[in-house]
C-alpha cells in the first residue's frame, strides 16, 4: 500500500525506512524542496541519519497534495509545535476514514491540549486518529536494531491495521486503546531526561539517575490517572520504557541538552547547533496548564521548567527537590 509520512527529520525518515522495508510505497514529504530533490537524488536525507541508504521505494515531496495522493495511512512526525498547523494543512486533502498516526511528542502550547484531541477538532472521524509512542531513537530504528513501539487509537480495528502496516521482526508494534494515557507518557519522558541530563551535567550519579527516572515515572503515573488515562500505560513501553531508552542513552537529544544546561544552554541555541527539537523543554512550560487544571503535583517537571525558561540555578533546584518534606512512596494515585 502507499504510505504517506509527513516530516523527514530523524524519525521522519527512520519510520520512512521501517515502512519501505515493509514493501510499502512510501511518500515522504519534506518541508524544503531542496531536501526532497536531495534525497531522491542521493538516497540519502542530507540533514539526518546521513549515513542510511534509503529503500528505493521512498520517493520525497515538498509537495503535500502529491504526499497524500492515494495514501491508505498517514504518519504524522513533524515537530509538536507545528501540530495545529500541520493538522489544518493536511485537513483539505484527506478522507474522512483514512487511518492517521501522530508519531511527535509533546502537547499544544497554550491549551494543553493533547496531539489526538487537536487533530480531532481539525479533521474529524477521531476514532481513525491514533498516536505510536515508545522507545524508539530513530538513528537504531532506521538501521534495524530491534525495538518496540506502542500504537494507541480508540479503535481497535485502526490500531491493528497500522501494527500490520508498521510492525516487523525488528521492528514490534503493540495496540493500546489508552491514547491520553500514550501522549502523556510520550511528552512527560522527555522532561524527565533533561532533569536525569541536567543531574549528570552537574557531577550527579546513577544513583540521582534512578531517583529520577523513578521518581518521574510517580509524576507521569499521577498525571495520567488525573487526565483519565491508565497508570498501567506508564509501566509499559510509552512509559517506562521510553523514559529508560530517552534518559540512559546518548542519542538523547532531550538528555544532551539537559547536561548542557549547566553551562547556560538554551533550547533555541541547541535547536541551532544540532538543528534538532528539544521536545522536553517546550513539554515543561505547556505542562503547567495541566498542572493547573488536574490539581497534579509535579515537582520534576516544575523544577526543569524553572531551570530552562526561569532564572533556577541548579544548585536552588536541587534544594527545592531535595528538601521537600518526606511523602508516601505513592502520594497522588
Ligand atoms: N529522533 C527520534 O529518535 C525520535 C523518535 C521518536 C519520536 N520522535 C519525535 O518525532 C518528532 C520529530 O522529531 P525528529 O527527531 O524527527 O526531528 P529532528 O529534530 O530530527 O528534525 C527537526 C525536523 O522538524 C522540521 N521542522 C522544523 N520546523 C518546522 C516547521 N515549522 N514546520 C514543519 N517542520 C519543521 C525540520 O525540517 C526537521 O525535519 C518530535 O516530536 C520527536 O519527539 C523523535
Ligand atoms: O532524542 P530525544 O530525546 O528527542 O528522544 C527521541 C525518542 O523520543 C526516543 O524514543
Amino acid at each position: 500500500m502507499r504510505i504517506a509520512v509527513m516530516g523527514a527529520g530523524s524519525w521522519g525518515t527512520a519510520l520512512a525506512q521501517v515502512a519501505c522495508a515493509n514493501g510499502h510505497e512510501v511518500r515522504l514529504w519534506a518541508r524544503r524542496d531542496e531536501v526532497a530533490r536531495a534525497i531522491n537524488r542521493d538516497r540519502r536525507n542530507p540533514g539526518y541519519l546521513r549515513d542510511v541508504e534509503l529503500g528505493a521505494g521512498i520517493e520525497a515531496t515538498s509537495d503535500l497534495a502529491h504526499a497524500l495522493d492515494g495514501a491508505e495511512a498517514l504518519l504524522v512526525v513533524t515537530p509538536s509545535k507545528v501540530m495545529r498547523a500541520m493538522a489544518r494543512e493536511v485537513a483539505p486533502l484527506v478522507r474522512p476514514d483514512l487511518p492517521v498516526a501522530l508519531c511527535f511528542k509533546g502537547i499544544e502550547e497554550g491549551t494543553g491540549r493533547l496531539p489526538a484531541e487537536v487533530f480531532a477538532a481539525e479533521l474529524g472521524s477521531p476514532e481513525r486518529i491514533a498516536v505510536l509512542s515508545g522507545p524508539n531513537h530513530a538513528e537504531e530504528v532506521a538501521i534495524g536494531i530491534p525495538a518496540a513501539t506502542v500504537i494507541a487509537c480508540a479503535s481497535a480495528h485502526v490500531a491493528s491495521f497500522l501494527q500490520d502496516a508498521l510492525g516487523s521482526g525488528a521492528f514490534r508494534v503493540y495496540a493500546s486503546d489508552d491514547v491520553p494515557g500514550v501522549e502523556l507518557c510520550a511528552a512527560s519522558k522527555n522532561v524527565i531526561a533533561i532533569a536525569v541530563g541536567a543531574s549528570y551535567g552537574s557531577g550527579c550519579g546513577d544513583n540521582t539517575a534512578a531517583m529520577l527516572i523513578t521518581r518521574g515515572m510517580a509524576e507521569m503515573s499521577r498525571l495520567v490517572s488525573k487526565a483519565g488515562g491508565d497508570p498501567l500505560t506508564c509501566m509499559g513501553l510509552a512509559g517506562a520504557g521510553d523514559l529508560i531508552a530517552t534518559c540512559m542513552s546518548q542519542h538523547s537529544r532531550n538528555r544532551r541538552f539537559g547536561e548542557r544546561l549547566v553551562e547556560g544552554m538554551t533550547p533555541d541555541r541547541f535547536s541551532a547547533e544540532t538543528g534538532m527539537v528539544v521536545e522536553g523543554a517546550l513539554a515543561a512550560r505547556n505542562f503547567e496548564v495541566l498542572e493547573r487544571r488536574y490539581g497534579v503535583d509535579l515537582p520534576i517537571t516544575r523544577v526543569v521548567r524553572d531551570l530552562v525558561w526561569g532564572d533556577a540555578t541548579i544548585a536552588g533546584v536541587r534544594r527545592q527537590l531535595l528538601e521537600r518534606s518526606f511523602k508516601a512512596e505513592f502520594y497522588g494515585l
